[in-house]
């Protein structure tokens, strides 16, 4: 993979630390996670076992497995005080602030006491973020008080159990599993940047957490998989998004799920979620979205060499399972709190706070003037 243009603003192409847990777009492999490589990761394992691989640094055993799926499938209840906190957030809250304040409260309710409970703290965040998004999401919206304990085998399964009150196909357990995976981790990005600043501070593991959401929450990072499914979904066919690119585009307008901080030419993820975007669009017997969006790729490289990144496929793919355009996102953290964890702990074991520099562009220095003379 070419290597991108770096530097300017932002603190681009700067090295602001090491990690053992990923590479971002190096040359000969777009994406590894503890030198995995995420299509064979995509492939060939479920997401419990990338979840392990990142709190561990290596890949499961059959027992080691089974035990750590059992113990996370013991942790999907939640508290009634926790419940209490969720029924009060009104149905018109965005489900990101809800999984921000659900985190929080956790971290309230079961601290990490000190740092050795950092693996149990993020079993349970782990275990707990899909009950408590859908436990908000159906009392505030159907005005139901679902049971959060599901016998599913996968985290993925269990979110579309809990959102449909039923066990998902096969097939949509198996895009789930999927795409937990592409967003499991992925270096310094925003938001797990924010995950290390806070952790440098020796802060607690659900600060970490909270702040990482909130970083997440944004269109130009997690919530471009909202964004792009807000584009798409009323282009009528192909040449009517054609259409609507290229006005955007004149209007120089930002195309949400195009385009990369690091990657040049292509996101490795891109291929991968765009492959089961399209079964499930089969599966569906409507192609519509699917095709718009293949051809926002098309005029996008054809006009300004940019390129779908992880979330753009993810919208189409997310909608064919019935999942409502505001779950997106909280899909996102469902995942990445593997990544972001991970980190946290990486930092802890190396540490030293992150405090950076700026230039100044302000006045010089000048004295305070009395309040009526200003
Ligand atoms: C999982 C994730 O978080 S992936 C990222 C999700 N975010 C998005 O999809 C939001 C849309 N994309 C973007 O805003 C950007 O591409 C980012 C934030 C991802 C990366 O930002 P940068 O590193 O600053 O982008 P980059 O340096 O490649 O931009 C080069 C040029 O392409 C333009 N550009 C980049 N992305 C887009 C886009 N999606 N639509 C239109 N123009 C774009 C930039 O405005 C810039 O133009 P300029 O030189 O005239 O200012
Ligand atoms: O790396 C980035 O800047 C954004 C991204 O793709 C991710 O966090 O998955």
């Amino acid at each position: 993979m070419a290597e991108k243009k770096l530097g300017g603003a932002g603190l681009r192409g700067q090295v602001a630390g090491e990690t053992a847990l990923c590479t971002v777009g190096k040359t000969g492999s777009g994406l590894t996670y503890c030198g995995y490589d995420i299509s064979e990761l995509a492939e060939k394992v479920s997401f419990e076992e990338v979840a392990y691989l990142l709190a561990h640094s290596e890949l499961p055993n059959a027992s080691q497995l089974a035990e750590y799926k059992a113990r996370l499938k013991s942790q999907r209840g939640l508290p009634s005080a926790l419940k209490d906190v969720l029924e009060r957030i009104p149905a018109d809250a965005h489900p990101m602030d809800v999984l921000r304040t659900g985190c929080s409260f956790l971290g309230n309710i079961e601290p990490e006491a000190d740092f050795s409970g950092a693996d149990k703290a993020i079993e349970r965040m782990l275990a707990a973020f899909p009950s408590i998004l859908l436990y908000w999401y159906r009392f505030s919206h159907d005005g139901v008080r679902i049971e959060t304990e599901t016998n599913e085998d996968s985290i993925g399964a269990h979110f579309l159990r809990l959102l449909h009150g039923e066990s998902p196909s096969e097939l949509h357990a198996a895009v789930m599993n999927t795409s937990l995976i592409l967003y499991a981790e992925h270096e310094f990005n925003a938001s797990t940047f924010t995950a290390r600043v806070c952790a440098s501070t020796l802060s607690d593991i659900h600060s970490c957490v909270t702040g990482a959401i909130g970083s997440l929450r944004g269109p130009l990072h997690g919530g471009a998989n909202e964004a792009a499914m807000e584009l798409i979904e009323d282009m009528k066919d192909a040449d009517d998004a054609e259409k609507t690119l290229m006005g955007m585009l004149e209007r120089k307008e930002k195309i949400m799920g195009f385009g990369h901080a690091v990657y040049s030419e292509f996101d490795p993820r891109n291929d991968v979620i765009k492959a089961w975007s399209k079964k499930l669009a089969d599966e569906f017997g409507d192609t519509r979205l699917y095709d718009v969006s293949v051809r926002c790729e098309e005029v996008m490289w054809r006009e300004k060499k940019l390129f779908p990144n992880a979330d753009f496929f993810h919208a189409s793919a997310y909608h064919f399972m019935g999942i409502p355009t505001k779950l997106f996102t909280p899909i996102f953290v469902m995942s990445r709190v593997t990544g972001w964890t991970a980190h946290v702990k990486e930092q802890r074991a190396n540490n030293r706070i992150i405090r950076p520099s700026a230039d100044y562009t302000g006045p010089e220095p000048r004295k305070v003037p009395a309040i009526n003379e200003r």
